[in-house]
């Protein structure tokens, strides 16, 4: 598994993990019965890397069954608010672990903790905090409210080792723009398996979308 690959640094691997794709699809599971399919969809779709959302009560047992049966699949639990949380997706033994703000809190865990993480930031002050602790691949969280772009490439200046996910308001529409610039990693979304799908067991939608995301490249040479 390459959990175990070797690098000590965990914003090293998570630099590997958002190699894998240009888009994280960001996945909020309300009945764990829908875990393993949705996964497939995706994986069949080209995108390997998810993030499962800890925003429900499934979450737990939808990336658990992930985990276990769709081994293609690098599960990331998100919505990570506490070292609590951070613990727990590394008890269930998912591959990575984004949040999508920072606290002392949370960034001395993970500064213990060899479960790549990406804390999310939002500000100077965040990247600051970030930085100091040796986190140098971030969420920028909520990508578009907090300035799109523009915001990005103001934090560019003082911060130019920082690479980011933006989430938060990415669309298939806008996310070859995010794409293209050198600082973006890979950008996350909710639109390839919204809720809506998801329910409705709409997992060939979900697959295309996948495809179409995963077929994103950043076009740099512009
Ligand atoms: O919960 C987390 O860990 C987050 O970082 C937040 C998510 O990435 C966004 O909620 C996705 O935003 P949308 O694609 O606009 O729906």
């Amino acid at each position: 598994m390459s959990k175990s690959n070797g690098l000590t640094k965990g914003h090293a691997r998570l630099t590997e993990i958002f190699a894998l794709a240009p888009v994280i699809p960001v996945i909020t599971i309300t009945d764990a019965s829908h875990a393993l399919p949705l996964a497939r969809a995706l994986v069949v779709g080209g995108l390997r890397a998810i993030e499962i959302t800890l925003r429900t009560d499934a979450a737990l047992e939808a990336a658990w069954a992930i985990i276990n049966e769709v081994p293609e699949a690098i599960v990331g639990i998100g919505t990570v608010l506490t070292p609590q949380d951070l613990e727990r997706a590394q008890k269930l033994g998912a591959t990575f672990a984004v949040s999508p703000g920072v606290t002392p809190d949370l960034l001395a865990a993970a500064s213990q903790s060899d479960l790549p993480f990406g804390p999310g930031i939002q500000t100077a002050s965040d990247l600051i905090a970030c930085v100091v602790n040796g986190f140098e691949i971030v969420k920028f969280f909520p990508a578009i409210p907090a300035g799109g772009l523009a915001a990005l490439n103001a934090l560019g200046g003082p911060f130019p080792q920082v690479r980011y996910c933006p989430t938060g308001g990415i669309t298939e529409a806008n996310a070859r723009e995010w794409l293209a610039h050198p600082k973006v990693a890979a950008v996350g979304g909710s639109w390839i398996a919204p809720a809506s799908d998801i329910s409705a067991g709409a997992w060939d939608k979900i697959e295309q979308r996948a495809r179409a995301a995963a077929g994103l490249r950043p076009s740099r040479a512009k």
